[in-house]
Formats: structure tokens, sequence, C-alpha cells
């Protein structure tokens, strides 16, 4: 753990849950960030615990707070992978202190992400349903073959993912769709097909199709098939390790540091905007 003068001092929301766990670890394990806070929702096991023994291992001096104006204050990042009430409540405080935001929630409504815009105003937010390199790349390559095939091949984005996940379609898959759509020219909101179920019809040409798979440990599994008569083309990324997301949210904890305030996506971060 570091805790120099340029070390970034990150406040981590959710602390127990998979995500939470892993960005402790991975803010940890770097020499450009220490941790100065971290939250639980109120009533959670681990809230006035320290957090190193709620993690079953020494004492690290880091309480675990359920206030979380309490953590953000100490922090120049926070880091937050929750539920989408608990991070719009977030967005209004990051906002307040100026702290940058890095929001890997997924499932925000629409309504949900006009109050992140206009936090924005105020603050830098990094938001995205995939903090990977890899799946973020897979965005500029759907978008790409996406332009180039016309609506003889019709597109569908196929995701698995563990028992626990309570939102679908996930994150990474809207993206991918998004991207898909993009290339065509159209607004996803137009050609979405997700949820099929019962006598449906014949596949509508142009639409983009949804389907979701849960089940097991899956940490995240995304296809984007493009699909013609007599061949297709599948774009496939598989995540194995968690710490994939933790190490895009924390490199982009980094990347705010005196930016402007704004609404950015990892595609910034990474230099593929
Ligand atoms: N963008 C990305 O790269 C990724 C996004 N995710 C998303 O991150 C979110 C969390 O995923 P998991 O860690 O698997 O879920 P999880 O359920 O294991 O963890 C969420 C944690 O947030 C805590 N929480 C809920 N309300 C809170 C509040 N008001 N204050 C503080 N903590 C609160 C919960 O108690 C729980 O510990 C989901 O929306 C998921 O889709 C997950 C992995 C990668
Ligand atoms: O809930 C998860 O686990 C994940 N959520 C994100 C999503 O909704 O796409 C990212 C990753 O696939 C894991």
């Amino acid at each position: 753990m570091s805790n120099s003068k340029s070390s970034v001092g990150i406040a981590v929301m959710g602390a127990s849950g998979r995500m939470g766990q892993m960005l402790i670890e991975t803010v940890d394990a770097s020499d450009r960030a220490h941790l100065v806070a971290v939250t639980e929702r109120p009533g959670h096991d681990w809230v006035g615990a320290d957090l190193g023994e709620a993690m079953g291992g020494a004492a690290s001096g880091v309480p675990v707070v359920d206030d979380p104006l309490e953590a953000i204050v100490k922090a120049q990042a926070v880091i937050d992978f929750t539920s989408p009430e608990a991070t719009v409540a977030h967005a209004k405080l990051t906002a307040q202190a100026r702290a940058v935001h890095v929001i890997g929630t997924t499932g925000l409504s629409d309504a949900d992400i006009e109050i992140l815009d206009a936090c924005a105003h105020h603050a830098c937010i990094v938001r995205a349903g995939n903090m990977s390199l890899g799946v973020n790349l897979l965005v500029r390559l759907t978008q790409q073959v996406a332009a180039a095939l016309d609506a003889d091949f019709d597109i569908e984005v196929v995701e698995a993912h563990h028992r626990h996940k309570v939102d679908a379609p996930s994150g990474t898959a809207l993206m991918l769709g998004e991207a898909a759509a993009r290339g065509r020219g159209l607004e996803l909101s137009d050609v979405k097909d997700s949820g099929r179920d019962g006598i449906t019809g014949a596949r509508k040409r142009g639409d983009i199709g949804f389907s979701a798979i849960r089940g097991g440990d899956v940490v995240g599994e995304h296809d984007v098939i493009f699909a013609a008569d007599g061949e297709r083309i599948v774009l496939r990324h598989l995540a194995t390790d968690r710490a994939i997301f933790s190490r895009g949210a924390l490199k982009a904890a980094l990347w705010g540091q005196g930016r402007e305030p704004g609404h950015y996506s990892m595609m910034s971060v990474l230099g593929l905007a």
C-alpha cells in the first residue's frame, strides 16, 4: 500500500461486494493509490468493523462506515460498484465534494443517467458498464463490423453471468448493442429486442436481439453474433477474473485526477475514444 504525497486517496463503496473486495485488493497492491475509506449499506454486518478484520485478515486501521459523506470527504476518487439507488445518491455527494467518481454499477435507468449528467457538471464522472480493456476494444470492433455489414446480417448479443447478477441485459451487452446500432447509424432504443418468450413472430429485419444466461460463478461472457444466410461472424469476450474490472476502475480514478468536470467513458481513459 502506498501513501506518498503523489498517491491518490481512494474510497471504495460497497466494500463487502464481489467487486468491492476485488477493488480493495487492487488499490492495496497499487503504488499510485491508497485506500482512505470504505462503505457498506446501513445494517450490513461489516459496518463498524475494521476492514482488514472484516475481510478475515489483520487490522488495517480503515473502519467500514455506512455514511457515504464521511468516506467521500476523505477521498480524491470514489470507486462505486454498488446499486443504482446508492450510486445516484453517491453522485450527488461526489459532485459537492468535487471528487472523481468512477461508476461501474449497471442497471441504471435513463432517469438515473440524467441525474449523473447533472452531477457531471461539477465533478469528473467516469462510467462504464464494463471497465476492462478487452470489452472496450470489442465495443470498438463491434461498431466497425456493424458499419461494414448491412441488415442481411442479423445482430444478436448473448451474455452469461453468475447466478447472483440482478440486472439484464448486462451493462456490457447494452454497450455492445449501442455500438452495433451506432455502426448502423441507428439508436438502440429503436431496434432493441430483448426478453423473447412465447409466439414472438419472426425476427424483424434490422433488430438487435439480446439473450441472457444466468448460472453458477460465470464472471462474464459476451458474444456479438452477426448471422446471415450461409455464414456467421462471432465476436467474443470471456472474463475469467474480476481483476480486469478493478484494474480498469483504478486506472480511471487516476486518469480523472485534475480532469475537467464531465461524464466520461472508459473509451476516453483507454485512449480508444
Ligand atoms: N462496470 C464493470 O466493469 C462491472 C460492473 N459490475 C457491476 O457492479 C455492481 C456490483 O456488482 P457485484 O460486486 O457483483 O455485486 P455485489 O452485490 O456483490 O456488491 C454490491 C455491494 O454494494 C453494497 N451496497 C448496496 N447499497 C449500498 C449503499 N447504499 N452503500 C454502500 N454499499 C452498498 C452491497 O451491500 C454489496 O456489498 C453491479 O451493478 C454489477 O453489474 C460488476 C463487475 C464489473
Ligand atoms: O454483474 C457482473 O458481475 C458484471 N457486470 C457488468 C455487466 O453488467 O456487464 C460487467 C461484467 O460483465 C460483470
